[in-house]
């Protein structure tokens, strides 16, 4: 069999400024693609499972049409991308690059096998603006704080994008031109795996997934985005760009939204992008040394703040509508880890391993840093400061009367505070506050 480049697609599921695709294409041989799905682990997250199993379905089409076979397999990430390397006679394997503990161990395995195998393993970065070291401190240190990681991004992003005015002219388009002239080396392409041959069960979920779907919600939002920092403030409405799976999953590029947000002057959302960026930067060089390590808690406590039974409406509200649909707007994921590890007194890794089953858009590095900002945070958190937050943020009761049905009858000057009720109205059971 001829020699190909293998292309092991892992959270860049795109065609448009994918900068793994287009290193692959310059090495001139024909190209073949493969995604793995890791084992289930205690972390299992059906939803992203099936959000990465809906955004390949398209990404298979369209590599088709580029004569580019996408297989699907799942297993030990290394070893399946050896054994594919093998079978498709790869010269190269070309992976986009993480900075996790996790992916970078797999990683080290993987190059291990390849290298034993005599086939190259080489990385491009496809899941953030700047690359781990492309944004250093002085004498090439990396950069701890976020306002002066936020501040050299900025000179590094005008230096490099500003003189752009189109995601256009920056030559992130025209992917499928770009890869039309090789010659597929495959007779036939493979078809695409049922849920069941890949041990996924169908899981319901609210997004579509894939790089089209992914554009659709970009283009809805675009209009509010540099409203953002207002609109945000509106917790019961969904004002947010709602990208965070595409984004996790890498339907699309956070290079060409940066230079669309920039053009559009959005800059309060494009510093969730900077922060993107940072939280990546930072668990590859500041990786957490008690990782893997949680402080004893009260498993009650922790049921507790899961399930939405605090006693607090915005909290348990919040938590409800995580565990029902995966998403939450982002002050109230601050806010419920803010109490969690604040007035609970919980441990960060608790709150982020829940996290880490429920996100559709679960990101390892992105949800570390916040937890840790959180831990930072929330010893500020006090009941008075919460009712104050809960009636900024939701201050109809809108939102908590959507998700716990139980107090969809109280007044809007009881809503947050249904202890004040005393007797005088059923909670049907809703629980006091438990701090
Ligand atoms: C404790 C905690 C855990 C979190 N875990 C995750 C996670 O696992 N994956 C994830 O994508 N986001 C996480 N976030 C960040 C944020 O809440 C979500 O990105 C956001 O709610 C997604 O909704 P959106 O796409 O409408 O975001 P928008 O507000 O429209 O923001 C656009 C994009 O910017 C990025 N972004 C926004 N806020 C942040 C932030 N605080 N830190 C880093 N990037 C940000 C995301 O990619 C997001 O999709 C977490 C936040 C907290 C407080």
């Amino acid at each position: 069999m001829q020699k190909t480049t293998l292309v092991w697609f892992r959270r860049n599921l795109r065609l448009a400024d994918n900068a793994v695709l287009r290193a692959a294409a310059q090495e001139g041989l024909p190209l073949a693609a493969v995604f793995v799905f890791d084992r289930p682990s205690e972390n299992d997250n059906p939803r992203q499972t099936e959000f990465l199993y809906r955004s390949l379905q398209p990404l298979h089409q369209d590599l088709g049409r580029l004569g580019i076979p996408l297989f699907v397999e799942r297993g030990d990430a290394a070893e399946q991308i050896a054994a594919c390397a093998a079978r498709l006679n790869a010269a190269a394997v070309w992976a986009d690059e993480s900075a996790a503990p996790d992916g970078r161990a797999c990683d080290n395995r993987t190059w291990r096998l390849l290298d034993a195998a005599g086939v190259r393993f080489e990385r491009a970065n496809d899941r953030n603006v700047f690359a781990k070291n492309e944004i250093m401190g002085n004498y090439g240190s990396p950069i701890a704080d976020f306002e002066s990681y936020r501040q050299a991004w900025l000179r590094a992003f005008e230096q490099r994008f500003g003189g752009f005015r189109s995601a256009e002219t920056c030559g992130f388009s025209c992917a499928e031109t770009r890869y039309a002239r090789f010659q597929t080396a495959f007779a036939a392409l493979p078809p695409f795996p049922e849920r069941s041959a890949l041990g996924i069960t169908e899981t319901d979920l609210a997004q579509t997934g894939g790089e089209a779907a992914a554009w659709q919600l970009w283009q809805d939002f675009e209009p509010m985005a540099a409203d953002y920092a207002l609109l945000r403030a509106f917790a019961a409405k969904k004002y947010t760009a709602q990208l965070g799976p595409y984004l996790s999953a890498g339907c699309i590029s956070p290079r060409m939204l940066a230079v669309q947000a920039a053009q559009k002057q959005a800059h309060s959302w494009l510093d969730n992008l900077i922060l993107r960026d940072f939280y990546h930067q930072q668990l590859f060089h500041f990786p957490p040394s008690d990782l893997g390590w949680a402080a004893e808690c009260s498993a009650g406590d922790l049921a507790r703040w899961q399930q939405g039974q605090t006693g607090f409406p915005l909290i348990d509200a919040a938590m409800r509508c995580l565990n029902a649909g995966g998403w939450l707007h982002p002050l109230l994921r601050q806010a419920v880890a803010e109490f969690w590890c604040g007035m609970l007194g919980g441990s960060w890794q608790h709150g982020a391993a829940w996290f880490a089953r429920c996100q559709t858009d679960y990101d390892e590095a992105v949800n570390i840093g916040n937890w840790r900002t959180a831990a930072k945070q929330g010893g500020k958190s006090d009941r008075r400061r919460l009712v104050r937050q809960a009636q900024q943020l939701d201050p109809d009761g809108t939102f908590v009367r959507r998700h716990l049905p139980e107090l969809a009858h109280l007044p809007k000057n009881w809503i947050h505070t249904p202890w004040l009720a005393g007797l005088d109205i059923d909670c049907h059971g809703y629980p006091p506050p438990m701090v």
